[in-house]
């Protein structure tokens, strides 16, 4: 034992162990990434019939002795034998030992006791009788010379059920193995003994059942040495009876004989070399024969399978790489000199500046894509909040008919007036036009709000290195801004005063009297039109023949006066209902109304009944109204000569009825209303928008950076406002060793010794004065080529590559494994790819 422990695994051409520099850098690569992915190994499973070899395979890959091996010991539970690399230098690092899962916290440094513990533990479980259970015996062996890699020994096939076994072991057994195999991560060794029927063999049976392309199975001939005299298994060797895809390795494992003598491994490697150099017949199959070369083929399928799963590594890498490379440049450099920092200021206040500018002006290069923003905003509270809203407007919607009737009478005073004063227009137009005030001032308000957001969004990254600095700047833009915001405040206010100051009634646009009584009579005929018959009663008789009289008069007067009368006949279609005065006496004939005539101005002499005079007296006083006139009358009679007048009311309205002419002079009003506001409001709706624009937004995009450098770039104050939060100290440190690990392993991956020509120079394992060995490379599987028809032929120079197309040999990912040509290629002679790497 302790010869054996001296001959370390180091020595051995063990599984893997010329990958091991690669995984061990990929490991390291990651580990520093602090991530705890690396790359994961197929496992690996040992198939066959019952003592054909298998952990004998198995034990000569790892280099060590531990499993139970023997004609009458059987694997009757699978073995999950998971290597783990213990580091040189670590605490127990240089240590080999195994654990065993159901043994936890117990190590074994002496392998024979692990053997035994094997033992033991199948009996515990499948009995001491033959007995079969598919439940793991799980071992791991930590050696600082082994991959981290998963080997699984599985129990052979039999037929013949003996001791405890059930009837069905064989289908038992086959389904165990399956459930191992079948997993497109497994490589499959295949383990024939050459003692036995090649063409019936097992385990290439359950393989090509599991892996029917052949992509991962290698075939194992054993027992090489106790062939029947005069037979060899050349053509087995050489795929000639059931061809393979990754081909075969013969191997000479020890004999029960040395099992009993206690051979060592190393022993039995060189008696193995031995025997391939005195058999003449497998002279020249030197690459397809021997543990080592086993070792090697498999050494070669794991590099093919970090080939295969290195660009996903190194793609994930570059992304890192890119992300962190952003996050870092956003922390900016450390800048010491008082010049350095001057400079740093003006770019950062002109790098806003400019930021601010193209985001109003839509140039920004982050502009979003699912919401309007920037000057887009701002566009919008112009066009679709603003205007729409004043466009809605109906300037006539707040006042009733009576409003105007008494605005009308009120502007005429003490007398009948002459003319229907422009006033009452005036009065109301002006009314309405101040209401544009407060939305005008609103909309500044918003794009204040807008231009502060704004403000908020420009180089957010950038400045979060500076807390001092962004609020310095924010001060600066906040009042800039709010001084920005008064002159436009004020001459908006201007705009409506003007707007109210002077009421153009010569504008263009404007309908004028004229016009305006034409189409309130056209309306007030057609309203007319369309409204019932006249009543019978007959006060309302009387009425009507006044106020016929009175239009009748008033035609004439304004024929005489304007010389314009309107055509009787004239039945234009009402311009609509919004304008129609909603009058009680109804019952104006056609004739008077048509008769009315354009006599806009000259309402004081349209007749002698003066409307104003139908006074409807407040109800709080109406001492002459709570009795009838005739009583009234009597109580005056019986008092005195004295004639008493009733007191005025304190407040007095006009009557509720409405003459002919009131409804006209109230329709009339209506449309010069609209008319007049129309206009105002498309001026202002013009006007408060330019003056946003002028006094607040393009003054801002031209005076930003004037301003800041006013007001920020002062010599003291430069050192204060660059001042970085210990915490962006802490993050540009952090970001900047996460850089360089990246950077780091982008190399590493991009310089992992995966050329055929490093690989298969450095696969010559030679120890240095440490006893460590020297591994300089892998084996690559360049060095299989396809020759002739149906099988490989190991060419040890690279020279004799024919053939450098790519295949897929060791590529162990289910993505890998093209199925394409499946059926032809799986084991068909002459269908095999060059192995190429
Ligand atoms: N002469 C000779 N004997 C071998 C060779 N390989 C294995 N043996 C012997 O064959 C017997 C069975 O070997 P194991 O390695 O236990 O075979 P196994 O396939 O693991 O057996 P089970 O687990 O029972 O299926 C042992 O006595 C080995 O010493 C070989 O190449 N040559």
């Amino acid at each position: 034992m302790e010869e054996e422990k001296s001959v370390s695994l180091t020595n051995a051409p063990t599984l893997g162990h010329s990958v091991i520099p690669i995984v061990n850098k990929l490991q390291d690569i990651f580990g520093q990434l602090g991530s705890q992915s690396t790359i994961e190994l197929p496992q690996v499973a040992v198939v066959g019939s019952q003592s054909s070899g298998k952990s004998s395979v198995l034990e000569a890959l790892v280099g060590r002795d531990f499993l139970p091996r023997g004609s009458d010991i059987c694997t009757r539970r699978p073995l999950v034998l998971q290597l783990l690399q213990t580091k040189k230098g670590q605490e127990g690092g240089d240590q080999e030992f195994g654990e065993f899962l159901h043994l936890p916290n117990k190590r074994f440094y002496d392998f024979n006791e692990i053997r035994r513990e094997i033992q033991a533990e199948t009996d515990r479980e499948a009995g001491g009788n033959k007995g079969v259970s598919d439940k793991q015996i799980r071992l791991k062996i930590s050696s600082p010379n082994v991959l981290d890699i998963t080997l699984v020994d599985l129990p052979g096939i039999t037929k013949v059920p003996v001791g405890d076994q059930p009837t069905d072991i064989e289908a038992r057994i086959r389904t165990m193995i399956m459930s191992y195999i079948k997993l497109p991560s497994c490589l499959i060794l295949a383990v024939t003994p050459a003692n036995a029927d090649l063409a019936n063999s097992d385990a290439l049976q359950i393989a090509g059942m599991a892996d029917p392309d052949g992509y991962r199975t290698i075939g194992i001939i054993t027992k090489l040495d106790i062939m029947d005299r005069g037979t060899d298994a050349r053509n087995f060797l050489l795929g000639k009876v059931i061809p393979l895809r990754l081909g075969y390795v013969g191997v000479v494992n020890r004999s029960q004989a040395d099992i009993n003598t206690n051979r060592s491994i190393k022993d039995a490697l060189i008696a193995e070399e031995k025997f391939f150099q005195s058999h003449p017949v497998y002279n020249d199959l030197a690459d397809r024969c021997g543990v080592p070369q086993l070792a090697k083929k498999l050494n070669q399928i794991l590099v093919q399978h970090i080939k295969t799963v290195l660009p996903g590594l190194k793609s994930r890498i570059s992304a890192a790489l890119v992300s962190v490379a952003k996050e870092h440049a956003s922390f900016g450099e450390i800048t010491e000199s008082k010049a350095g920092q001057g400079a740093l200021l003006l770019n950062i206040l002109s790098k806003y500046s400019e930021a601010f500018t193209s985001m109003i002006e839509g140039k920004n290069e982050e502009m979003s894509t699912s919401e309007l923003s920037g000057g887009a905003r701002i566009h919008y509270i112009f066009q679709n909040i603003f205007v729409k809203s004043l466009e809605e407007v109906d300037p006539c919607e707040d006042l009733t008919d009576d409003d105007i009737r008494t605005a009308i009478q009120n502007a005429t005073g003490p007398k009948s007036a002459l003319f229907v004063p422009e006033v009452p227009f005036e009065v109301l137009i002006r009314r309405q036009i101040s209401r544009l005030m407060d939305p005008s001032l609103q909309c500044a308000r918003f794009i204040y709000d807008e231009l502060i957001k704004m403000s908020h969004r420009c180089m957010v990254n950038e400045l979060q290195r500076f807390p001092v600095l962004r609020k310095c700047m924010d001060d600066v833009i906040n009042n800039f801004l709010r001084e920005g915001l008064e002159p436009s405040e004020t001459m908006i206010g201007h705009v409506i005063e003007m707007e109210m100051d002077y009421i153009n009634t010569s504008h263009p646009n404007f309908i004028g009297g004229s016009k305006a009584v034409e189409t309130a009579l056209q309306q007030v005929n057609s309203f007319k039109a369309a409204a019932p018959g006249p009543r019978k009663d007959s006060a309302d008789s009387d009425k009507a023949s006044a106020s016929d009289r009175s239009l009748k008069s008033r035609a004439l007067l304004a024929r005489q006066v304007n010389g314009n009368v309107p055509d009787q006949n004239v039945r234009l279609a009402a311009e609509g209902e919004r304008g129609m005065p909603t009058g009680t006496n109804n019952d104006t004939s056609k004739k008077s109304v048509s008769n009315g005539g354009s006599s806009w101005g000259i309402s004081s002499i349209f007749g002698g009944s003066d409307s104003r005079m139908a006074i409807k007296e407040n109800s709080t006083s109406k001492p002459f109204n709570e009795q009838p006139f005739s009583e009234n009358l009597q109580s005056l009679e019986r008092a005195s000569s004295m004639i008493h007048l009733r007191e005025p009311p304190s407040v007095l309205r006009p009557s509720e009825t409405h003459s002919d002419q009131e409804n006209i002079e109230i329709a009339v009003t209506k449309l010069l209303l609209r008319s007049y506001y129309d206009i105002v409001r498309k001026n202002v709706e013009d006007s408060v928008p330019k003056a946003i624009m002028h006094f607040l937004v393009n003054h801002t995009k031209r005076e930003l950076h004037n301003v800041f450098i006013k007001k920020l770039y002062r010599e003291n104050m430069i050192e204060e406002m660059l001042q970085e939060p210990d915490e962006v100290a802490l993050k540009r440190k952090r970001t900047k060793e996460m850089l360089r690990v990246l950077q780091q392993a982008f190399r590493t991956l991009d310089e992992l010794p995966l050329e055929a020509e490093s690989i298969e120079r450095g696969y010559s394992v030679s120890t240095d004065q440490t006893g460590l060995p020297k591994i300089r490379g892998l084996p690559s599987s360049s060095m299989y080529t396809s020759s002739g028809s149906s099988e490989y032929s190991y060419s040890p120079s690279p020279k004799n590559h024919r053939s450098r197309k790519s295949s897929h040999s060791g590529e162990l990912q289910s993505p890998s494994f093209p199925n394409g040509d499946s059926k032809a290629s799986g084991r068909t002679a002459g269908m095999y790819p060059t192995i190429d790497v």
